[in-house]
């Protein structure tokens, strides 16, 4: 039988060091390769730390606990954490690429963005000749000038930078792609762009996305599953499927609260969801 399992997150908790608040709680899930995910939770709720924890990234301050497994049923097995120790593993890096909420987390300041980019693709291998075509690639995808190439990141809108960070994080065409609110600090235009560079992504079938987000309307339109989760605990994990009337969903509510009144944002009130 064909092995389909790419991450498996068994019994993950985190906790903040200084107060020992529990930030994940008890996570269990798997995902299967060229699985769309979205991950869904209101602001606060333990997105991004999750996103850092299965990238090896999470902060000093917090401590996690738990099994996190790539590749589970290959040769290439990688353990990154088994109950409370973190392994390092370089083969990983170049497996899995992450797109931070804020991009210029991605980019170091004091280099030009022709350099990063060159430093990436050839820390990936890449020769001379298909470095040069990607970063044009890169820039056609993302409709940016070749001008931003001799800017250094301070001198780029937080949009344009989070278009070099997804553009790169697309031409690298990693197995898997981890993308905390990647369309945030996008306008309309740019976010459409990059939901359908995703959507065309998905279509070639090589590559798993896991993409936090508090929008339904994203993981409607570009994931296959969805997690749900509510300070740090999981409440859903189900297929999407947008004719489901299952009226005890979380995920039909938020699409009646995202049709009645357009909000994305909602959280729980007495076991209730409500929009806030
Ligand atoms: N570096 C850190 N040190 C200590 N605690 C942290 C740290 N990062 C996150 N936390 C704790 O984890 C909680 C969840 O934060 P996290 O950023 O993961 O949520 P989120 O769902 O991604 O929120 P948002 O949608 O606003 O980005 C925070 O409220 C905070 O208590």
């Amino acid at each position: 039988m064909e092995n389909t399992l790419i991450l498996v997150v068994e019994e993950l908790s985190v906790n903040e060091l200084k107060t020992n608040k529990r930030v994940l709680d008890n996570l269990t899930f798997q995902v299967e390769r060229n699985e769309f995910l979205g991950i869904l939770a209101p602001s606060g709720s333990g997105k991004t730390t999750l996103l850092k924890t299965i990238m090896r990234i999470c902060p000093k301050s917090l401590h996690s606990s738990g099994l996190i497994t790539y590749f589970p049923d290959t040769k290439n097995k990688i353990v990154i954490q088994e109950k409370n120790n973190v392994h390092s593993s370089a083969v990983l890096s170049r497996e899995l690429t992450y797109i931070p909420q804020n991009a210029s987390e991605a980019f170091d300041p004091i280099e030009k963005m022709s350099v990063q980019l060159k430093e990436t693709l050839t820390e990936n291998r890449f020769s001379v000749s298909e470095r040069t075509n990607m970063i044009q690639e890169l820039l056609e995808s993302m409709d940016l000038p070749e001008s931003i190439l001799n800017k250094y990141p301070f001198q780029l809108s937080g949009g344009t930078l989070q278009r070099c960070a997804i553009g790169l994080a697309l031409i690298l065409k990693p197995k898997v792609i981890i993308a905390d609110e990647p369309t945030s600090a996008l306008d309309t235009i740019n976010r459409k762009r990059i939901l359908d560079s995703f959507l065309q992504l998905k279509k070639r079938n090589e590559t798993t996305l896991l993409l936090a987000t508090h929008d339904i309307a994203i993981v409607d339109y570009l994931c296959d599953t969805a997690l749900v989760l509510e300070a740090g605990r999981k409440i859903e994990h189900k297929k999407i499927d947008k004719m489901d009337t299952d009226s005890t969903s979380y995920l039909v509510k938020m699409r009646r609260i995202k049709n009645k009144i357009g909000s994305t944002f909602w959280r729980l009130k007495d076991g209730k969801l409500v929009s806030s």
